[in-house]
């Protein structure tokens, strides 16, 4: 069953710099969707719209970010059909947000209030989807889901800032699926983290997927060698564009695009550095997101750039079973 299905999605950021507007393309026609069962990784460098994309799919579009157009459809277990890009914020928070596609934003748990006990942000997260739950029965699921994800349930009546990092993470994340929704938004999940912990979070996000508290994922890092160890397929975002798609063995393999490839090499190097950053085996800088190039938004950076790759942009097209890519040296003209 297909949970989500994106196509053409664009938000942009309206941008004033010195009395002037600009819009900041950071979502640009974005296709994509996701499976029952699987973990789809969206990985690319720093300000390519990793966390902008996580925010349009859920259609949580808050100014200076507008949604532009494009088409977001949830299909739930039930077999209903939301399209979410056609529900006010009000209905997305009633019906959609945490019951059928929930989120963990980057750094979500300094977003927690300080002041609060995690039992009770847990039970203001479940009243804000559905305000017929008492104190009592959020706080019974909230103990279940802790244990369940092997935390001691006396994180409940503890304070944010008493979280370790890697603790912090898991509460959250089990916090984000109380109501077990279908899909699942995790933005840079182990990022902060030491080695140990993120292992345990990656850990805690698999056991999510195997209890079937949520059904499928869309993991977001600009690491790779992250994204390897609990993605199914992954997808490749460079400037705004989603420039390849396909099985993570497949894309590990046999990647196609020349800024994929890139990639791929980085997870190779020795250097931590390099790991980190990804792209530092490819000279030069993305494209503005307010004046992007007309062509491919990777041309000016591409050994292998051909006259039309300045000219047109390459559709994103399947060019072998399941593996998609935005590279006119794999289109047929
Ligand atoms: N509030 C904002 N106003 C204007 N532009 C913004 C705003 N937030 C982000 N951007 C721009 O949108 C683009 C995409 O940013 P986004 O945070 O989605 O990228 P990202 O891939 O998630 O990067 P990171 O991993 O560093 O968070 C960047 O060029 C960024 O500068």
């Amino acid at each position: 069953m297909e949970h989500l299905n994106i196509s053409n999605l664009s938000a942009y950021y309206r941008q004033l710099i010195v009395n002037k507007e600009f819009l900041v393309k950071a979502v640009d026609k974005v296709s994509l969707n996701l499976m029952e069962g699987e973990v789809l990784g969206v990985v690319g460098e720093s300000g390519c719209g990793k966390s902008t994309l996580a925010r349009a799919v859920m259609m949580n579009i808050i100014p200076p970010l507008e949604y532009i157009g494009g088409r977001i459809t949830l299909t739930t277990r039930g077999g209903n059909v939301l399209e979410l890009n056609k529900l006010t914020r009000n209905d997305l928070k009633k019906m959609v947000w945490g019951k059928h596609v929930a989120i963990v934003p980057q750094d979500a748990m300094s977003a927690l209030m300080p002041t609060l006990k995690i039992k009770r942000i847990a039970y203001d997260i479940v009243r804000s989807h559905d305000d017929s739950v008492d104190y009592s029965t959020a706080l019974e699921a909230l103990r279940n889901r802790l244990t369940s994800l092997g935390l001691s349930e006396r994180v409940a009546d503890m304070y944010p800032f008493e979280l370790s990092g890697g603790m912090g993470q898991r509460t959250v994340i089990a916090m984000a699926t109380l109501l077990s929704p279908e899909v699942l938004i995790v933005d840079e999940p182990t990022s902060a983290l030491d080695v140990l912990s993120q292992k345990i979070v990656l850990k805690t996000l698999m056991d999510l997927m195997k209890r079937k508290y949520v059904d499928s994922m869309m993991f977001i890092s600009h690491d790779i060698a992250t994204v390897r160890q609990v993605a199914s397929r992954i997808a490749v975002m460079y400037a705004g564009k989603i420039v390849e798609v396909a099985p993570t063995e497949e894309i590990l393999q046999n990647p196609l695009h020349p800024y994929t490839k890139g990639l791929m090499e980085s997870i190779a190097s020795l250097e931590p550095e390099v790991r980190m950053r990804g792209i530092k085996y490819i000279p030069g800088q993305p494209p503005s997101l307010i004046n992007p190039p007309s062509g491919c938004r990777f041309a000016d950076r591409c050994s292998y750039a051909m006259d039309i790759c300045r000219r047109e942009e390459p559709a994103l097209v399947e060019v072998s079973p399941d593996h998609s890519v935005a590279c006119w040296l794999h289109i047929r003209r």
